[in-house]
């Protein structure tokens, strides 16, 4: 579904990302796992035609992303960014109608499209701020419409940027069952960037581990977050632990 091959970036003379070769697999989701600065929100935006690689190729199914324009590509991938700055007092459903943008043949939301935003709204629990300002809602509620943005433009593949950042305690375990459902529900493919490896243990099917701009190690979760690796990766120790068979990480 994609494939990435010896994909190279770097902002002015600084690489950082070095021979990157990856394939994310149709219906799975692969969380992507490392140190602030090792290249996470990189890839995603490359995955998502906002930067251009510098060297090797970005396939998504089978075509190279250069040759994908950006509504085709918004139709095929839809990317939920870590920083959103709400300039405009764009209430909440226009917002999230926004998304279905690409999916749209006129400038003029359809019936069909405006339903389709309620609904995703109700689905997430913030049905509620619909006619609030974005600019003037919480850090979590604002990550919430970013989702349900994302959601509206019902693509195949869904990019997230530390999804649980900024949610409280309950709409952190609201989102990541969410993520567990797109995928289960609605065949999405997921990729999702997170800094809990408990959180990615609790929805990957597959962890890509990476450390200043390479992969340490891509599998699955129980390969892949071995005490070495977290040892090698943070520079800390840690230990898992077993209860009622699900697996929890803490550091020493
Ligand atoms: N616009 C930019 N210009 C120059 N350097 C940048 C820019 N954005 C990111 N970088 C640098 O690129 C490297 C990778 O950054 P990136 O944001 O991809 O890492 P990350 O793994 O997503 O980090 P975090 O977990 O902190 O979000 C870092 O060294 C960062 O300082």
């Amino acid at each position: 579904m994609i494939k990435i091959e010896n994909l190279n970036f770097g902002y002015f003379d600084t690489e950082v990302l070095k021979g990157l070769s990856i394939e994310v697999r149709e219906g799975e989701i692969l969380a992507l796992l490392g140190p602030n600065g090792s290249g996470k929100t990189t890839l995603l935006k490359i995955l998502s035609k906002i930067l251009e690689p510098k060297g090797g190729t970005v396939l998504i199914f089978g075509k190279d992303i250069r040759h994908y324009s950006y509504n085709e590509l918004a139709k095929t991938v839809s990317m939920v960014p870590q920083i959103h700055r709400a300039n405009q007092p764009y209430t909440v459903f226009d917002v999230v109608l926004m998304g279905r943008n690409p999916q749209m043949d006129s400038m003029f939301p359809r019936e069909s499209d405006k339903r389709i935003a309620l609904s995703i709204l109700e689905e997430l629990g913030i049905l509620h701020l619909r006619d609030r300002p974005y600019t003037d809602i919480s850090g979590g509620e604002l990550r919430l419409v970013l989702i349900a943005r994302a959601l509206a433009q019902e693509s195949k593949i869904m990019l997230l940027d530390e999804p649980t950042a900024f949610l409280d305690f309950k709409n952190a375990s609201v989102v990541l069952q969410k993520i567990v459902e797109l995928k289960e529900k609605r065949g999405k493919t997921i990729i999702v960037t997170l800094h809990d490896p408990n959180e990615a243990l609790s929805v990957a099917d597959r962890i890509l581990l990476m450390k200043r701009g390479e992969i340490v190690q891509i599998g699955t979760p129980e390969e892949v977050l071995s005490e070495k690796n977290l040892k090698y990766v943070y520079g800390i120790d840690v230990e898992k632990i077993s209860i009622n068979g699900k697996t929890f990480i803490y550091a020493k």
